[in-house]
């Protein structure tokens, strides 16, 4: 599987404020390039702090990209994934809705009242890993179900257990023309942080989109993309 990780930041590296609400760091432009990159994919990953936060559809917004998924034979929008340990996703969430395929990952812990609703919403439910759901079970789980190509926005938490995991082959950072500030805002890569191990990168394009810049890394010692 080839992970694609996605986001876009403040110049000082925040994914939204400390008040987490969604941020529109993106402009025109580069949403239409996120756009492309989800057309491309067979399914776009969050954290639930994601969905908690921004309530995502996550789905192809370009009609003409849904019209060539679905001459290609592909469902119109790729499937969502939620890694959501405890089954926190309210069963009213965009992405619960019947546009695409849902995966909800979840640890064993999650209680099987939620695991029942997610099912009941139409979800499918994952199991991967006991308190927390593990990124390499999880990713597996996904491969075993024809996903190739995953693309994950965020937030940080995940993307952090995610380079943790080492399971990262490629990410892209729209570096907007803002400064959000405060110790509390999220990061691209939250987490517990790296103190040594740190994934190393190779820059593999820089670009200006709308008033931003866009950077372009493949991460090191992963597998070349097939
Ligand atoms: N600017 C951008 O491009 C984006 C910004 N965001 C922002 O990021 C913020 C949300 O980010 P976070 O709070 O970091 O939440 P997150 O979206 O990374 O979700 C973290 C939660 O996911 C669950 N989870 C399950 N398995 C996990 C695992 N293996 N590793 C990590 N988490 C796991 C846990 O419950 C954890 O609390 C929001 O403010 C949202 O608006 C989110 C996506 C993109
Ligand atoms: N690329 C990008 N730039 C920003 O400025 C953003 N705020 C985000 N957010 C991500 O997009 C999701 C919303 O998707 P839908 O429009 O609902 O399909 C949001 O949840 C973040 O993952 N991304």
């Amino acid at each position: 599987m080839h992970v694609h990780v996605n986001a876009a930041t403040s110049a000082d590296g925040k994914l939204a404020s400390r008040e987490r609400s969604q941020l529109r760091i993106s402009g025109p432009e580069d949403f239409d390039r996120v756009d492309a990159i989800r057309a491309e994919s067979d399914a776009v990953a969050v954290g639930v702090g994601t969905v908690l936060a921004d309530d995502p559809s996550l789905t192809v917004k370009d009609e003409d990209r849904v019209a060539d998924r679905e001459g290609d034979g592909r469902p119109s929008h790729p499937a969502r994934v939620v890694f959501d340990s405890r089954g926190r996703t309210p069963t009213d969430a965009a992405l619960l809705d019947d546009a695409a395929t849902t995966y909800v990952l979840v640890a064993e812990a999650a209680p099987e009242g939620r695991r029942e609703a997610f099912a009941s919403a139409g979800a499918e439910v994952v199991v991967a890993g006991s308190d927390r759901v593990d990124p390499s079970a999880g990713l597996d789980a996904l491969a075993d179900r024809g996903i190739d190509r995953l693309l994950v926005e965020g937030g940080g938490e995940l993307i952090f257990s995610l380079f943790e995991a080492g399971l990262v082959d490629e990410l892209t950072v729209y570096v907007g023309a803002t400064v959000v500030g405060g110790r509390d805002a999220p990061t691209l890569a939250d987490g517990e942080g790296f103190v040594e191990g740190f994934p190393e990168l190779s820059l593999d394009g820089v670009e200006r989109l709308d008033d931003g810049v866009l950077l372009r890394w493949a991460v090191d010692g992963r597998p070349a993309d097939e």
